[in-house]
């Protein structure tokens, strides 16, 4: 070790649940070595509680718990803001801002429906914005797309980007257990957002997909155009059907350009077997990047829990309190291009059906002629006896199609007297 450390670099993190108490935790047990990181002392200034008489876990300093969030953002050169929500967490990161201290956040929702106001405000005060934890917790994904690749032309990226909801697809595949009681064990293990619909619902991967499609593309998409569907509708049944297919089913964050624009959505797909994605289990997630030039790549590890996504939020520790104690400043945002974001009904996808028909002659015909009048191709189907005598399980896997036309057959086939339930309809990605 050599050379002198420069003052401290004073940090308030705002909020002490499953993230912030990691984040208090590394920051006073690596304080030494993240001193000479930094080429600064790194001090806990304080944490924001709403009630300090609370009992916190034991990591936590008891006598560094405040609830005048004023003083302590104040007093802080970088605010880390792990409380999760829309506001208060808004106005302290305003706040902050406006005081001149830079911030580190993780939170995906706040920032994809803020995201504008917050970069244009760090922009104008000449603070960092560094937000690592908001995308796949751990894995480093915010700062190979926004730097790393800033140089390609990226053109795809397919993300397992919600840790809660790969953990309770993979424990019905493998364990056969109940939807609810994989919920509750995602909770019970600091996966899940404080209500879990926005796991469940895919409001969270949503926010995520919308971030890295901003980055990726180089132009603001806000939530509102991330066409979204969660995973409470994918049944057992719709999991014991993909594997027989050969897939898995996962839920994925897709960004991706196309020649009329970008499109960016989130839906459960049938990912084949052989795919990196589908190989992804438990809560671990992974984001699939297409590029020009580098080609494919894969960033994979811990999306959710508290260490994970503290290890991400020290990496932007360590970054903006460099630029204070180094100077310098860390990328800001990049909103040049313009390209229109796709309506769900302009993307193509390739699908499958598995509905329940009644098994008499003629039957294939006329479905096949009801995909085929809207223009869908039929690449494979699949006939299986069903339970009940006289009738019979059909699985459909389509050629690439318009998502209007799909849309069309579904209503054209449900009309028909030979087909008795369309289970499901699930697109296949990663082919
Ligand atoms: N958990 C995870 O795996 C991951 C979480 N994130 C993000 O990190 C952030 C924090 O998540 P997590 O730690 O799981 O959330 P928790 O619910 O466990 O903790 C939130 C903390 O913030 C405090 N807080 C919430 N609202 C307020 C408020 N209005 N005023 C004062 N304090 C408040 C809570 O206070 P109190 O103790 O009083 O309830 C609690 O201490 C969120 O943005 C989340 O999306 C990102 C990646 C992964
Ligand atoms: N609830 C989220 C936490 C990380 O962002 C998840 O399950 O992935
Ligand atoms: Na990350």
């Amino acid at each position: 070790m050599s050379g002198a450390l420069k003052d401290p670099v004073k940090i308030a993190v705002l909020g002490c649940g499953t993230v912030g108490t990691q984040v208090v935790r590394l920051l006073t047990e690596q304080a030494d070595d993240l001193a000479w990181r930094v080429g600064a002392p790194v001090v806990l200034e304080g944490v924001y509680v709403r009630d300090t008489s609370v009992p916190r876990d034991a990591v936590v300093p008891v006598d560094a718990l405040t609830s005048d969030v004023e003083a302590l953002i104040d007093a802080a050169d970088v605010v880390v803001e792990v409380m999760g929500g829309i506001e208060p967490a808004r106005t302290h990161i305003l706040q902050a801002i406006a005081a001149g201290a830079s911030v580190v956040t993780a939170n995906k929702a706040l920032l994809a429906a803020h995201g504008p106001e917050l970069y244009e405000a760090a922009d104008a005060a000449g603070v960092d914005l560094y937000f690592e934890a908001a995308v796949a917790g751990a894995i480093p994904i915010v700062r190979p797309v926004r730097e790393s690749l800033a140089g390609d032309h990226v053109t795809r990226i397919l993300g397992i980007v919600n840790g809660t909801t790969n953990y309770v697809l993979d424990e019905m595949t493998t364990k056969g257990l109940a939807y609810e009681d994989v919920v509750a064990e995602a909770q019970r293990l600091g996966y899940a957002e404080a209500d879990p619909t926005a796991d469940v619902e895919g409001y969270d991967a949503a926010a995520k997909a919308a971030i890295l499609a901003s980055l990726a593309f180089h132009q603001r998409v806000s939530l509102d155009v991330v066409h979204r569907e969660g995973i409470s509708s994918v049944t057992a049944a719709d999991v014991a059907a993909a594997a027989e297919s050969g897939h898995a089913i996962k839920l994925l964050a897709i960004a991706e350009r196309a020649d009329e624009g970008v499109a960016v959505r989130v839906h459960p797909a049938l990912v084949p077997l052989s795919h990196p994605l589908a190989g992804v289990h438990g809560a671990f997630n992974a984001v699939f990047v297409e590029a020009e030039a580098a080609g494919e790549l894969m960033f994979y590890g811990q999306g959710a829990g508290g260490a994970p996504t503290a290890s991400a939020v020290l990496g932007d520790i360590v970054s903006v309190a460099r630029h204070i104690a180094q100077g310098g400043r860390g990328p800001l945002e990049s909103n040049y291009a313009d390209s229109p974001v796709l309506d769900i009904d302009q993307v193509t996808s390739r699908f499958q059906l598995r509905m329940f028909v009644v098994d008499e002659p003629g039957m294939l015909a006329e479905i096949a002629g009801t995909l085929g009048r809207r223009g869908v191709s039929i690449e494979t189907v699949r006939q299986k006896p069903a339970n009940h005598e006289g009738h019979a399980e059909l699985v459909i896997a389509t050629h690439r199609a318009p998502e209007s036309d799909m849309a069309q057959v579904l209503k054209d086939l449900k009309v028909l007297d030979a087909v008795l339930d369309i289970s499901s309809v699930l697109r296949i990605e990663g082919e």
